[in-house]
């Protein structure tokens, strides 16, 4: 006769089997390229050794390197595993598992919380070149924020070309949010003034600007960024504002040299990194906090109006970590 597993381990497997169903199982399923190429190298190095000596510490690495994580970020992880070894007296190779997922979970962190912006009347500034994502991801805030019954309205500022303004309008469309648009080449400013004397108007609580990403021109991009800004602080004061960065990270290190450059022309405040689901190059997240200590707020995981999920560093490893 099979007995009822107890209480305690009945609820053990219904979490995780809701986990599997649920926000998790989409970020697991997202993730299992990526999980491939971090965990899959770390576990064969952990494979190949019983003691914990230089050639592992040397091996896992190389390891790390090659799971996208950057040298940098790599370098600053070994170091930190080392003493945290060497404090705990550690011997087995077994131990390092725990020790990582500790160590990847501490680099990520950010004291500030991340989304004050959702509490408050809010202005988000969306910035990234082209293909990244960007307008996809407008359209999945706006979608999310509506269906918490926020009054959303967007501002199409990305005038370059007509495309991206009949893009935009599509998923304003989809979303059931007004929007905000001129004709090609108007001007981003002009846009911004009247997307943001209607969200005034509307009682709006956020209003998301799409905005300009030719970083090949980054004079005239830095320009363009300043005077929205300017608007913004003089229509809308007391609006909160937060510039998301949009990056595409199936273009790995490409990803973290774009993040370098629009640091130097905007006070980004948050990343939203793009299709983790399908790439194995999801270890940027990573490298992207540790070098450039931005946070990263957003993760997309697929095309639909719901794969877009706020990133949490301890949901993300264990999702990289999960068997
Ligand atoms: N798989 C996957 N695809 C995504 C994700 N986010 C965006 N995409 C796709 O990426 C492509 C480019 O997205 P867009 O939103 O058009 O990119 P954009 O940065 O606005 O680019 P432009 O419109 O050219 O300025 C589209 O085919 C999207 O469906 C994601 O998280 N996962």
């Amino acid at each position: 006769m099979r007995e009822n597993p107890p209480a305690e381990q009945r609820k053990g497997i219904e979490m995780t089997e809701e986990k599997k169903k649920g926000f998790f199982g989409k970020l697991v399923e997202g993730l299992s390229k990526t999980r491939n190429n971090i965990l899959g190298g770390v576990e064969q190095v952990i494979h190949n050794f019983k003691a914990i000596d230089e050639d592992f510490l040397e091996e896992l690495e190389e390891a790390l390197i090659v799971a996208d994580l950057g040298v940098g970020t790599t370098i600053r992880i070994m170091e930190d595993l080392r003493v945290k070894i060497k404090e705990r007296k550690l011997r087995d190779v077994q131990d390092v598992r725990g020790l990582l997922q500790e160590e990847l979970v501490e680099i990520m962190r950010t004291d500030q919380d991340p989304y004050i912006f959702e509490r408050e009347r809010s202005v988000l500034l969306v910035i990234g070149v082209n293909g990244v994502g960007k307008t996809t991801t407008i359209g999945k805030l706006a979608h999310q924020y509506k269906s918490q019954g926020k009054k959303v309205v967007l501002a199409a500022a990305d005038t370059f070309r007509a495309a991206a303004i009949d893009q935009l309008v599509e998923w304003a469309n989809r979303a059931s949010v007004e929007i905000i648009a001129q004709g090609e080449n108007a001007d981003p400013g002009a846009v911004v003034y009247d997307a943001v004397q209607a969200a005034k108007a509307r009682k709006a609580d956020i209003l998301i600007c799409d905005t300009a990403g030719r970083l090949h021109n980054k004079k005239n991009l830095m320009e363009e960024l300043r005077k929205v800004n300017r608007i913004i602080e003089r229509e809308y004061p007391d609006a909160y504002k937060e510039v998301l960065l949009v990056l595409d990270s199936t273009t790995g290190q490409n990803a973290l040299q774009q993040a370098k450059q629009f640091k130097e022309i905007a006070d980004i405040t948050g990343i939203v990194l793009t299709k983790l689901d399908g790439t194995a190059k999801g270890g940027i997240a990573i490298a992207i906090q540790a070098e450039h200590e931005i946070p990263v707020k957003f993760i997309g995981v697929g095309e639909g109006l719901e794969d877009l999920q706020k990133f949490d560093p301890v949901s993300f490893v264990e999702a990289l970590f999960e068997k």
